[in-house]
Formats: structure tokens, C-alpha cells, sequence
């Protein structure tokens, strides 16, 4: 199969105090989000000046992997389109039709399988090369690489620095956390072909960063930024609630590694480094926080590993990963079904 260029696509965020109500807009139409959490939300960005770091994070990992491609002889070009803000996808296919691309890989910025980290990537793609017309570029998406070592590698890297900024005398009490989003319990049941795997993937994510990174420490995979009315179960425990239990047992200090996320964006800055901070400063908790692969340059490999495979026909034998979990390049169309939505 030919492939004559690579998109790089990703969730989108604010980059101005006008542009939150809209993103916001488009990140929850149809999806019985409470006006009470989207005023929160909204105040969350405004503390940052309505800026996500998101943005720029995408521009950053696509300069670097524009240049790793060259370093490296792989002449295709590199897009980036958003699911929910500017360069929104359609505008992105446009370009890349007019341009004379005719089909491309998309590399999404989630690892993960599951309806908010795939499915609706997906669905979003289709729905924008619709709105592009038919002679929109044929786009397939990159598999999921919650256990490729150039994603796991810059996360066991961070959570070691981050533990070596604790005081020794406190390792004894000190607790690993793992975090990811939340999602309705729902969503998590039904993600993957057999249901389960998006927890399945960030436990096999968390269980190899510990191994490598403090095997004599305890750790925990707990759940970050619930949305959603509260009638409607999500995965628990939240962070803080967690932060909490972890304080009355004894526990004096924790790093945090949010393995279910790419880069810093703000459910990285906001809810963790000031949220969860918060909750642990008033718990007495000495907290540190590791960070995300970002523009790691073993994360920037595995973007062209990722598309040299597919390009290879010999490709799918070289897959470098770490898990045992099955895989699969194209997801089955039960894949990750939507559940249906209380409303
Ligand atoms: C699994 C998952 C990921 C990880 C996979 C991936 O990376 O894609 C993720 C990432 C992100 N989520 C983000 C932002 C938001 N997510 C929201 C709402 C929701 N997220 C959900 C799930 C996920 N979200 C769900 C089930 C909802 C409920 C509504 C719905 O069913 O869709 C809302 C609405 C307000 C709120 O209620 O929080 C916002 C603003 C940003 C951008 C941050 C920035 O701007 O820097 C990023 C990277
Ligand atoms: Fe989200």
C-alpha cells in the first residue's frame, strides 16, 4: 500500500480567551456534559489565558518529526489537523487534496485503545474527509502504542527523575500513582473488540513503567479529569479521593505519572499540577509530578517506526513493543461501539 503523506492528529485546544466557549462547544456537543462542569472547565483555561499548551505542543512534535523523517530519508510530508479546534481535520484534508495527496497515515496522540482515544478519532476523520467531498484523501490511522518502548521508555525516564527530586529518608513511604482519564464505565467496558481494553492497555502501560522504573515502590493506576453528570458511573478512584486514602495508610510522599497522556496539555497542568497538588499539599503529601513523552526523541522515533512498519510489508514482523496484549493495525467496526448515552 502506498502512502504518500503522514497527518498528525490530535484533540485541538484554545489559543486565546475567545476561543474556549467554542472549543468547549465542540469537544461536548451530544455529549450531556452539565453547564455547571463546562463553567469550570472554561475557568481552568481562562487561568492560563485561555491558551492551551496543546497547540503548541503539536507544532513542537511535528517540527521534530519532520526533521527525524529527514535525518532519515523518509520523504513524505508531515500534516497535523485537531478533532476539536484550529487547524481543524477538514481544513487539514483540504490542504492536503489540494496539495495532491491521495492517501496518508494519521498518527493519533493517544495510546490507547477505547471511544474518546480511538474510535472517535476515527469517526471524526471520516466525518471530515465527508465534509471534504470525495476526493478527499483515503486516511488510515496508526495502531495504538501504549507499550511501544518509545512511548513507555520516556515515561519510566521521567518517573526516575522524578523520584530522585524526593527525600531518600521518605522512599519507605513513598507510593507510585499512575493516572489516566477517566471515562464512563461504560465507554471503558466497551472499548476494544472484547470490551476492557482501555484499562487492560494502561494496566500493562503502568505495570511496565514500574518494573523498570522502582519495582520495591507500591503503585496504583487511578483516574484523573471525570466529567460527566454524576448519576453516570465513571472510573474510580479519582486522583485526590485516592491522594486521600493513600495519606490515612501512612504514605508521605507520591509521584504521579500520568501514563495515559502524550504531552503536558492542561488536564496535565490543571488537574494534576494544581488540582491533586492542592489536595496533596493539604494532606501533608510531598508530591511530584513526572512528565509526558512530549518531543522525547525516543518518542519522535517511534512516530516513523510506527509509519515505517505499515509502509514495509515486512513491517508488521520488526513491530517493536513490550506487552503481550494483542494488537491489531485496522480496529474491527465492533471495535469500541459508543454506548449509549444517558441523557
Ligand atoms: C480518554 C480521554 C482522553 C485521552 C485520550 C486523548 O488524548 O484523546 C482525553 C484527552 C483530552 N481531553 C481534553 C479536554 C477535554 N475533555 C473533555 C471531556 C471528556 N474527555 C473524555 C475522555 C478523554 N479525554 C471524556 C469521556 C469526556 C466527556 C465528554 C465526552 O464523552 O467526550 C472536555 C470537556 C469538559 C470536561 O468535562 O472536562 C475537555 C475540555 C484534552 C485537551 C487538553 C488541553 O486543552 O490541553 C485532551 C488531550
Ligand atoms: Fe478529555
Amino acid at each position: 500500500m502506498a502512502y504518500d503523506a503522514v497527518v498528525l492528529v490530535s484533540f485541538g485546544g484554545p489559543e486565546g480567551p475567545d476561543d474556549v466557549l467554542p472549543f468547549l462547544q465542540n469537544v461536548t456537543r451530544g455529549r450531556g456534559i452539565p453547564p455547571q462542569r463546562l463553567a469550570e472547565v472554561a475557568e481552568h483555561y481562562q487561568h492560563f489565558g485561555g491558551v492551551s499548551p496543546i497547540n503548541q505542543q503539536c507544532r513542537d512534535l511535528l517540527a521534530a518529526v519532520r526533521a527525524d523523517f529527514a535525518a532519515h530519508g523518509l520523504d513524505l510530508p508531515v500534516y497535523w489537523g485537531n478533532r476539536n479546534w484550529h487547524p481543524m481535520l477538514a481544513d487539514t484534508f483540504a490542504q492536503m487534496r489540494d496539495d495532491g495527496v491521495r492517501r496518508a497515515l494519521a498518527f493519533v496522540t493517544s495510546a490507547f485503545g477505547g471511544y474518546s482515544s480511538c474510535r472517535q478519532y476515527q469517526e471524526d476523520i471520516t466525518a471530515a474527509r465527508a465534509a471534504v467531498g470525495p476526493d478527499a484523501p483515503v486516511i488510515e490511522k496508526i495502531r495504538q502504542f501504549w507499550d511501544h518502548p518509545g512511548f513507555v521508555e520516556p515515561h519510566i525516564d521521567a518517573v526516575r527523575a522524578a523520584l530522585s527530586r524526593l527525600d531518600p529518608a521518605r522512599r519507605d513511604h513513598t507510593r507510585l500513582v499512575f493516572t489516566a482519564h477517566s471515562v464512563p464505565v461504560s465507554m471503558a467496558d466497551s472499548a476494544g473488540p472484547h470490551g476492557g481494553r482501555y484499562t487492560a492497555q494502561l494496566t500493562e502501560t503502568a505495570r511496565l513503567v514500574h518494573t523498570a522504573a522502582a519495582p520495591d515502590l507500591p503503585y496504583d493506576l487511578v483516574w484523573q479529569s471525570r466529567s460527566g453528570p454524576p448519576h453516570v458511573p465513571w472510573l474510580e478512584p479519582d486522583i485526590n479521593d485516592h491522594l486521600t486514602a493513600l495519606a490515612a495508610k501512612g504514605v508521605t510522599a507520591v509521584v504521579v505519572s500520568p501514563i495515559g497522556f502524550v504531552s503536558d496539555h492542561l488536564e496535565v497542568i490543571w488537574d494534576l499540577d494544581t488540582e491533586a497538588r492542592d489536595t496533596a499539599t493539604r494532606l501533608g503529601l510531598e508530591y511530584v509530578r513526572a512528565e509526558t513523552p512530549g518531543t522525547d526523541p525516543r518518542f519522535v522515533t517511534m512516530v516513523r517506526e510506527l509509519v515505517q512498519e505499515r509502509i514495509d510489508p515486512a513491517g508488521a514482523d520488526r513491530r517493536r513493543r513490550l506487552g503481550e496484549l494483542p494488537m491489531w493495525d485496522t480496529c474491527p467496526s465492533v471495535c469500541c461501539v459508543p454506548p449509549r448515552r444517558p441523557s
